[in-house]
């Protein structure tokens, strides 16, 4: 009996077990159970953040202000406050991000929780140490701490991070917004994708588009820009050129304006592979760690991923094994589609869907078609042919292929 009674002991002991009641204490049990509902009280935030006072604020994204904070036992937290403009009920809200909390792999943020306050939505992350990509990848005093190998892992890291939540998740998780800015990177030079789910809590909303900074992020998929159409090859997209961008050193967006020869960074390193010179394009800081032969593969991974036609584009899956092996043997790139941004999908000619996958038209894209899909071409001339390729219908929040 004694022997079954201390058994039971250790086995509750992580949840601290009250031996002084002899049970579970009830502050202990609630404790619990908060948890695992992944709520947290709004008064627990306001705390952690210091009434979300300014010198807690890391930074402001399209969503909202993310503040830095720190619960009372002792986990480091960031919280992102949720923008007003979005309108979704609390009940769906809390669903959502119920599920989201329930998204859990080494290469993605974690979620921890969230909490629902009046008009008040925030969303409770892990602290992730170091700065996003971004930051250190695009400034000139900083970009040496990235050595090839550190390129490489992040490469790889990124890419694992979206297999999951592509196929290994509870649900398809299409992330919609996969750049530099959006990759964290942990005290290891851990690579964590952030921001996910967001089509989710904003579903159908645009307004948080229009508070970002207008212009060109040159992350998003053509088809998806000009048409709607989500899946998860636009993710493959925006990782490729995010690997062009690793590369390189150099942000896509503002590439044009360095090499005039090029319409952007996917069209210069496409000229360099197909004269067998795509080495050419990388950051001149690597050029002490690199290896040739890595960073060619590299870039004619990153060029698969960008090509037109999204059908072209290799999955996650196919990607990290890739990129996992010493050599391979890769099928020839077609053309590199222009990638646009969201800023220019939300200012589509009146009469087109804002709806993602509501549109039946698409261009056709293939072989034959040496011209690069620009997504900034007006949308009328964009519908002129109807799609050889049937795109899966996609759920009206933009998100999770629907089975049909
Ligand atoms: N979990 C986190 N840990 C540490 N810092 C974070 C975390 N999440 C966000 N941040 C920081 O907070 C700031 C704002 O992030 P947020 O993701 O809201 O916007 P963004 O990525 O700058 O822009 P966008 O909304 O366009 O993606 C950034 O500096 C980001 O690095």
């Amino acid at each position: 009996m004694t022997k079954l009674k201390n058994c039971l002991k250790s086995l509750l002991n992580p949840f601290k077990f009250n031996s002084s009641k002899g049970k579970l204490g009830e502050e202990d049990m609630e404790t619990i159970a908060a948890r695992e509902q992944k709520q947290f009280s709004f008064d627990a935030l306001a705390s952690a953040t210091k009434d979300f006072h300014l010198t807690h604020k890391l930074g402001e994204g399209g969503f909202g202000p993310v503040y830095k904070g720190k619960l009372d036992d002792g986990r480091e937290i960031a919280v992102k406050k949720l923008s007003h403009s979005s309108n979704q009920g609390k009940k769906e809200f809390t669903n959502e991000a119920k599920l989201l909390s329930r998204v859990q792999h080494r290469n993605v943020v974690n979620l921890l929780g969230y909490c629902a306050h009046g008009v008040e939505k925030l969303l409770v992350y892990e602290y992730v140490a170091n700065e996003s990509l971004d930051k250190l990848l695009f400034k000139s005093d900083k970009r040496q701490l990235l050595d090839w190998n550190r390129r490489y892992d992040i490469l790889i890291g990124i890419a694992r991070g979206l297999l999951y939540l592509h196929e290994d998740s509870h649900n398809c998780i299409i992330h919609r917004d996969i750049k530099a800015s959006n990759i964290l990177l942990d005290d290891k030079w851990v690579p964590k994708i952030a921001d996910f789910g967001m089509a989710r809590l904003f579903p159908e909303d645009q307004t948080h588009v229009n508070t970002r900074v207008a212009g060109t992020n040159g992350y998003m998929a053509p088809e998806y820009v000009m048409h709607g159409h989500l899946s998860v090859k636009a993710d493959v997209f925006s990782f490729g050129v995010l690997v062009l961008e690793l590369i390189s050193g150099q942000r896509n967006s503002t590439f044009s304006q360095q090499h005039a020869e090029a319409q952007n960074l996917l069209d210069w390193a496409y000229k360099l592979h197909k004269k067998n010179r795509s080495p050419e394009i990388m950051d001149p800081v690597l050029a002490s760690s690199a290896a040739a032969e890595q960073v060619k593969t590299c870039v004619h991974i990153g060029l698969l991923c960008t090509q037109g036609d999204p059908q072209l584009r290799p999955d996650m899956r196919r990607i990290v094994v890739l990129l996992s092996k010493k050599t391979c043997s890769l099928e020839e790139p077609t053309r590199p589609g222009v990638p646009g941004s969201r800023y220019r999908r939300a200012r589509r000619p009146a009469g087109m869907s804002s709806t993602a996958g509501t549109s039946d038209t698409a261009r056709t894209f293939g072989e034959s078609d040496s011209r690069p899909f620009d997504s900034s071409s007006n949308a009328n001339t964009a519908t002129a042919s109807t799609s050889a390729h049937t795109i899966p219908r996609l759920d009206p929040h933009g998100k999770r292929p629907m089975e049909s």
